[in-house]
């Protein structure tokens, strides 16, 4: 992986309905992302915040997509100062925030990309699209938005779509698909471990398996790591935790065969609510995820 880190805060509340997770990326920052990153040998650059445009919430415009324009716009400014980054030939590391920002990351990403590869670690698919959505909440919706399948004014940030290919994607924890989510998956193909795969193969296989398939297609890897993909006794900071996730050493053991395989050159985390949160436990352990990620050792 790149030696060097360029930090970048997208604090984000306006894709779902709790507040606070637009205060993921202090949590991050003071469960010591910097420093952790640094004595790996890494050179580590805080670009700071985005800004989000918290007044647009008042401009409520449709209840089957919640603070559209305002997520847009804030994507469309997520993605640019990606580009500026990835232009640098640094390592975009985007702290959340909620998953609605995957679409300015993963527009900011992509471009240089034949055929970006995307892990979608998460206990939720994020494929639904207005018509399938159960909420409006936009974060349930950036992976599809990311596919080409959406609201125009999502779909077009950066200019250009789709960001992904279907199968170039690999979604690994998932516990909580919706209906429509779950024909998507089938229509498109989509490769998924779900919870139960996970228990039945081992998080070895699942990880081995995964780096293999985007080996042999892709051109470079993006990680989009929901906090809520971990069981929600590891992450209790997250607004929509579902029961029965990933544990804290599976998670570990991913980030630790992500970092060997050298395959990433992108990396989001996302959906870290300090409020909901009991002693930053979940900033922490994302921090310590990355610590992982970025190859720190036990011995
Ligand atoms: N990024 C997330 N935590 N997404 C949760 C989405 C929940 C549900 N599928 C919805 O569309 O509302
Ligand atoms: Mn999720
Ligand atoms: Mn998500």
């Amino acid at each position: 992986m790149r030696k060097q880190i360029s930090i970048i805060g997208a604090p984000m509340d306006l894709g779902q309905s709790r507040r606070g997770v637009d205060m993921g990326p202090s949590a991050i920052r003071y469960a010591g992302v910097v420093e952790r990153l640094e004595s790996l040998g890494y050179t580590v650059e805080d670009c700071g915040d985005i800004s989000i445009g918290k007044r647009e919430r008042f401009e409520e415009t449709s209840k089957v997509l919640k603070n559209l324009k305002a997520i847009a716009k804030a994507c469309g400014e997520l993605c640019k100062t990606i580009e500026t980054e990835v232009k640098r030939e640094r390592f975009p590391l985007v702290l959340g925030g909620d998953h609605s920002i995957a679409i300015g990351t993963l527009a900011g990403v992509s471009r240089p990309y034949k055929n970006l590869g995307v892990i979608w670690y998460d206990a939720h698919g994020d494929l639904n699209t207005a018509e399938t959505s159960p909420s409006g909440n936009i974060h349930g919706m950036p992976l599809a938005v990311s596919l080409g399948y959406g609201d125009p004014q999502l779909t077009s940030t950066g200019g250009y779509q789709p960001k992904v290919k279907p199968e170039n994607v690999v979604i690994i924890g998932a516990r909580a698909l919706d209906m429509g989510e779950r024909e998507f998956i089938k229509e498109k193909g989509i490769r998924v471990y779900t919870m139960h795969e996970i228990d039945r193969l081992g998080m070895t296989r699942v990880m081995t398996e995964t780096i293999e398939y985007l080996q042999e297609r892709t051109d470079g890897v993006h990680l989009s790591l929901d906090l809520d993909g971990l069981d929600p006794n590891e992450a209790p900071g997250v607004g929509t935790p579902v029961n029965g996730g990933i544990t804290f050493r599976e998670s570990h053991l991913a980030m630790e065969l992500l970092a060997e395989s050298d395959l990433l050159t992108s990396a989001e985390f996302v959906e870290v609510n300090p409020i909901l949160d009991i002693q930053n436990k979940t900033g922490k352990l994302a921090v310590d995820l990355m610590g992982s990620l970025f190859g720190e050792k036990l011995l």
